[in-house]
């Protein structure tokens, strides 16, 4: 870095005649990063890139040195922040901070990749401040995150951005909170900031909140000794000391009663629990994310949920975007989705042109739920492998282009289903009610924990 830095003189750099051989001088002394490295001035104009960085990319010196960054990086006439993406550029220029983010980077091919770049603050003999780019290219089974062969899907800046945010908190220890709307992906993310950790070793183990009956909180999550309570047989450990060393995902936190919330508090608070008919106060190391489609904020100001207990959840909170917000997103997803169908139902498909058109516009009020429902749907529709969009079936045909929402049905409640039953339309019913499975409950006279619980399973089957 100090050759490099002795290069950056401004007089040559900035002057017109030697520009290239100051190019070429920065260039060997980039040279001996071995990962492909380029040095970008404040107006994204590459000033020099070493050795690797053109054979990456399939370009001559004379081809990038001048040009913006985003160019040739992105094939793109404007700066990556401005497509809403994280740029190291950005950071960099304006907090004068190191910065590391995960792109998608382009070829002269136009083949893509992800990368992850790590960008450097450096300054010349006058103090002017340029950015290196340290790019290290991800092996090709890295666009996607493998966790128990469920797969997290996504190129569009909103998800890479939501990745990069992912990575960065599971570097930390601290608490996460994920907020995003049912059906956007907020298991899966918890799965992969465990598996980003320094835990991943360690277990990921999940409490249903929604789920979870009152009078067994205590001994599910904190364990009971043998003859604790009549009929209990044997030790049990909690679910919190069975996430010691790894991470506890409390999954829809929002709905956990009161009474429920200041008994987790409490053990957030000191590490130390006792197990039901124990003496001994125990200890567990445990890493908490939790997941919520509710504004835990409005239902602490309405004293629904202790403040508390939010503050102690949320030391870091990340959004997951709805699908609709990500578009981009949904022939990739959707691929993935129907090859999973295949495995499931030994078929192929794949989506017609119009077919995935359709998609792209639709709005996905259940996000990625939804559409693994309709690929279903439309797989078991279709008389061979082609999805033709008249396979497709949406509840809520809206388009951006018409994007006033049909109405949704009058909720006449309709007779519960048996009891403990799952309705065999449930899927469709979260559709018509636009993924609100408040409304879908009250429609079916069942408590939202049940619709959750029936959701559940689904996703697993
Ligand atoms: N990015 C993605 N790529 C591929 N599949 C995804 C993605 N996001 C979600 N899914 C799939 O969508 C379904 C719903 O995801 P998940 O259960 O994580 O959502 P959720 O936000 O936790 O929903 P809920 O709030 O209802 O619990 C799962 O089958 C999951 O595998």
């Amino acid at each position: 870095m100090e050759k490099l830095r002795n290069s950056l003189d401004p007089a040559r750099l900035h002057g017109d005649s030697s520009v290239s051989e100051t190019a070429l001088e920065l260039e060997s002394a980039l040279n001996i990063q071995q990962n492909p490295m380029v040095l970008i001035d404040r107006d994204y104009r590459i000033v020099a890139a070493n050795r690797a960085y053109r054979e990456a990319y399939g370009v001559r010196r004379e081809e990038i040195v001048g040009k913006h960054c985003h160019e040739i990086s992105h094939h793109s006439p404007i700066p990556c922040h401005m497509r809403g993406e994280d740029c190291p550029h950005q950071a960099v220029f304006r907090t004068g901070q190191a910065h590391e983010v995960r792109h998608i980077h382009y070829d002269q091919n136009n083949h893509a990749e992800h990368v992850r770049i790590r960008g450097h603050v450096l300054h010349d003999p006058s103090g002017r401040t340029y950015l290196g780019e340290e790019i290290i290219r991800l092996p090709p089974q890295d666009d996607a995150i493998t966790c128990n062969d469920l797969r997290m899907v996504g190129k569009s800046p909103a998800f890479l951005r939501c990745l990069h945010h992912l990575e960065m908190a599971a570097r930390t220890d601290a608490s996460i909170l994920l907020f995003g709307e049912s059906g956007v992906g907020k298991e899966l993310a918890a799965q992969a900031i465990h598996h980003f950790s320094s835990r991943a070793a360690g277990p990921l183990i999940t409490v249903d909140c929604a789920t979870l009956p009152e009078n067994l909180f205590e001994s599910e999550i904190f364990g009971h000794e043998r003859g604790a309570f009549t009929g209990c047989v044997g030790r049990k450990l909690g679910l919190y000391e069975q996430a010691h060393g790894g991470t506890l995902f409390l999954d829809e936190v929002g709905e956990l009663p009161l009474g429920m919330q200041a008994k987790l508090l409490r053990v957030l608070e000191t590490g130390s629990f006792r197990r039901l008919g124990g003496n001994d106060n125990l200890r567990a190391d445990v890493r908490v994310v939790a997941a919520t489609n509710r504004d835990l904020r409005a239902m602490a100001a309405q004293r629904h949920f202790r403040e508390d207990l939010y503050y102690r959840l949320a030391a870091i909170t990340i959004d997951l975007p709805p699908l609709r917000d990500r578009r981009e997103d949904i022939p990739g997803i959707a691929k993935v989705l129907l090859e999973r169908i295949g495995r499931d139902w030994s078929g192929h498909w794949t989506l017609s042109r119009e077919a995935e058109r359709r998609l792209c516009a639709y709005n996905f009020p259940g996000n990625v739920r939804e559409l693994r429902n309709i690929l279903q749907k439309a797989a078991a529709l279709a008389d061979g492998p082609i999805i033709e969009a008249k396979h497709l079936e949406f509840f809520h045909p809206a388009t951006p282009e018409s994007s006033a929402m049909p109405s949704v049905p009058a909720a006449r409640p309709r007779p519960a289903p048996g009891r403990g039953q799952c309705p065999a339309d449930l899927l469709d019913l979260l559709e018509r009610f636009q993924g609100n499975r408040r409304q879908v409950a009250e429609y079916l006279g069942v408590s939202e924990r049940s619709v959750y619980r029936w959701l559940k399973r689904l996703d697993r089957d």
